[in-house]
């Protein structure tokens, strides 16, 4: 008999075509080598054209699902995705508050296609409630635009608005800056905890085949920590994996394709 490989806890929505949320999750901690666990917050009938609806779960089965997994498994780390509204928001930043692992926050707001996966009435709560639980907060330009009101079109706005979401209390904040046309060829994310400042540098691949890299990054940062990594370190290695899995991204379906979650084993 081997040990149990690190525990990786997701928080986030299902989504049916198995490119984003609770899927793209549970791939990306597997072909990172540690044990995936799922929390789901709410179920959405989604393919590459778009979510065509999505229903929540109630408070109640959120806390259930994610107590029987701390009680009894246990958590290195929890990545936390689609939460839907400000009650789910305010529950499972709660139960965050119990938790010793560190959080990495993806404050998931609409989807690649403009679905809108947080309710307007949440943000407040994910301002107040749930980035002071991260111990990562990863906004794309989009989440930085609805929790700061900046826009971000430049190295300098990067930093802008790092600090404006580490403002909000989590301890280190990514801005994931893939789609900023500052950069020419290169995908750039700011990684800083206001003190120590990385800039992650990538190609950029021109593949419209990218659903599901956000929640790709943040579980692969989430997998990193499970096994013990500094937060520098998981956020680097997270940073190779998901410009792997982009640029290996395929076609699937009429529209947007997944990212590759096991393009290392091709
Ligand atoms: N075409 C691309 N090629 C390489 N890396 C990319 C590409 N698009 C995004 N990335 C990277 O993928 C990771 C996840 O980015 P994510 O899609 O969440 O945010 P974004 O692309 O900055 O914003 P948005 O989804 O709002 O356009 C980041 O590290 C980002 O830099
Ligand atoms: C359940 C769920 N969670 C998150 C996303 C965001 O992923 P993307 O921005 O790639 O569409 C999504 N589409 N669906």
């Amino acid at each position: 008999m081997t040990g149990a490989p690190p525990l990786c806890l997701t928080v986030a929505g299902s989504d049916s075509g198995g490119g984003a949320g609770i899927q793209a999750d549970l791939k990306t901690m597997m072909a990172l080598g540690v044990h995936g666990m799922s929390v789901v917050t709410a179920v959405t009938a989604q393919n590459s054209l778009g979510v065509r609806g999505a229903w929540e779960l109630p408070a109640e089965a959120v806390t259930a699902q994610y107590r029987a997994v701390v009680d009894d498994i246990g958590v290195r780390a929890v990545k936390t995705g689609m939460l839907s509204s400000a009650v789910l928001v305010e529950t499972v930043a709660a139960l965050l508050a119990g938790t010793d692992a560190p959080a990495v926050v993806d404050p998931v707001g609409v989807s690649k296609h403009g679905d809108a996966l947080l309710a307007a009435s949440a943000l407040d709560a994910v301002r107040k409630e749930l980035l002071p639980r991260a111990t990562v907060a990863t906004p794309n330009l989009d989440e930085v635009a609805q929790l700061t009101g900046l826009a971000v079109r430049s190295e300098d706005d990067m930093r802008r608005a790092a600090d404006a979401i580490l403002g909000y209390g989590p301890r280190w904040a990514l801005i994931k800056g893939g789609h900023l046309a500052a950069h020419g060829d290169e995908a750039v994310d700011l990684l800083t905890d206001g003190t120590e400042e990385r800039w992650l540098r990538a190609p950029r691949y021109d593949n419209r085949h990218t659903h599901g890299t956000g929640c790709t990054l943040a579980s692969a940062i989430a997998a990193g920590l499970a096994k013990g990594l500094a937060v520098p370190d998981a956020v680097a290695a997270a940073k190779e994996y998901v410009t792997g899995a982009i640029a290996a991204g395929f076609a699937l379906g009429g529209g947007i394709g997944p990212v590759d979650h096991a393009w290392q084993y091709r």
